[in-house]
């Protein structure tokens, strides 16, 4: 017995390089909710929860994560066995329904901590990594066609990212698909350009929409009608030829397999959030494999822990066939890792040191706290993002 002695949950707000401009949010910050459970032994884990806009794109937001944790989850891990993740993980998931967000935030630090005890990376306690690096796309999505080209130029210069994913559904179908069109046809063979329609379209406008993108030489379309729209998305999937990811569609293992089961998507969007923890998203990751369905490492766009910990789930993966999006910690002006997460050659090293092998920079993220004495940066919180 390795009793948990303290829980710590803190917001950070992290601005953004630029607007990142969404179906349903333009993103201005971003705010990332800390875990950090302290055991018996001395041993600290640490996790994250990040979600997009408040409450505009999941379920959850970083002020619910922190006081679903420090007022539901707290009380049934402190003095819990920090030794026995599954069973701790079970526990919580008997008292506390939903909340994937903040499990996932707690399964990581737990996670971390027994890493860190065993001397082992916790893409190896989940099974053992099969890679040491994960290619990733980047999301064009200044709202500027001409300004997204320029930014995709560079990113291909520095060799750091030759996947494109553009984040469309806000505008017009025909000038969403103009403005794929200009920016495939300005990079061309270079790199890969997708879309993400993040449930904007109808399933006529997405039967319309998918031909024009077809033809405009887009990659991959995601989740281009509603998370509940299971039917319409079968029918895309089995109509175009283009493949068809499901990402909000997709909240654990249940919701996988149902989709997995309707032929409903060509390719599964794998979060670790959505999922609800680590081990949830392994299994997503074998259902769709047993399916026959492709995979995607994504993101909601986490910064450097979240990041870790998708890294060592999707490096568990057999097959990765669409890469990866780990580009959170690039999308915002500060770093809160001790050491960065090293991206080169169009991909992210997956950490190897025991844990999640990445630590929070303490001293930076103190001067980030939405809780830090200093008030300026924190006076425009409610600027924080603005409605689609
Ligand atoms: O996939 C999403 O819907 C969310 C996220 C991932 C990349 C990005 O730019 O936004
Ligand atoms: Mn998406």
């Amino acid at each position: 017995m390795l009793a948990i002695q303290s829980v710590d949950t803190f917001l950070v707000d992290l601005p953004t390089i630029r607007p990142h401009v969404l179906s349903m949010a333009t993103m201005m910050r971003q705010t990332a909710v800390f875990i950090r459970v302290q055991c018996a032994d001395g041993i600290i884990g640490t996790g994250e929860a990040t979600t997009i806009g408040g409450l505009a794109y999941g379920p959850e937001s970083p002020e619910g994560i922190k006081l679903a944790i420090d007022t539901y989850f707290t009380p049934l891990l402190l003095n819990a066995d920090a030794s026995r993740p599954a069973l701790v993980m079970e526990t919580l998931g008997k008292s506390i329904s939903g909340n994937h967000f903040a499990k996932c935030a707690v399964e990581t630090a737990l996670l971390d901590a027994m890493g860190q005890r065993l001397g082992l990376p916790i893409s190896e306690l989940l099974g053992g990594r099969r890679r040491e690096s994960l290619p990733v796309a980047w999301t064009l999505a200044s709202g500027d066609t001409a300004k997204d080209i320029a930014e995709a130029e560079h990113m291909l210069d520095i060799r750091r990212h030759n996947i494109f994913k553009l984040k469309i559904g806000k505008r017009s179908v025909e000038d969403d698909v103009a403005h794929v069109a200009a920016i495939k046809k300005a990079l061309g063979d270079r790199a890969s350009v997708r879309v993400d329609v993040n449930q904007a379209w109808d399933e006529a406008s997405a039967s319309r929409g998918i031909a024009m993108l077809q033809d405009a030489g887009c990659d991959l379309v995601e989740q281009p009608v509603a998370a509940h729209a299971r039917g319409a998305m079968a029918r895309l999937a089995q109509s175009a030829i283009i493949p068809i990811m499901a990402d909000e569609a997709l909240n654990g293992p249940e919701s996988a397999f149902d989709y997995a089961a309707s032929a409903a998507a060509d390719v599964f969007a794998v979060k670790i959030m959505q999922s609800g923890g680590l081990h949830a998203a392994c299994k997503v990751g074998a259902i769709a494999d047993a399916a026959g369905i492709g995979l995607y490492g994504g993101t909601m766009l986490e910064v450097g822990i979240a990041t870790a910990a998708s890294a060592h789930v999707f490096a568990t993966f057999p097959k990765l066939a669409f890469q990866t999006e780990l580009f959170g910690p690039l999308l915002v002006t500060e770093e809160v890792l001790a050491e960065p997460l090293q991206y080169a050659d169009f991909s992210v090293k997956v950490p190897d040191g025991p844990g999640l092998g990445v630590a929070l920079d303490m001293d930076r993220v103190a001067f980030f706290r939405r809780d830090a004495e200093r008030k300026s940066f924190h006076d425009g919180a409610s600027a924080q993002f603005t409605g689609g």
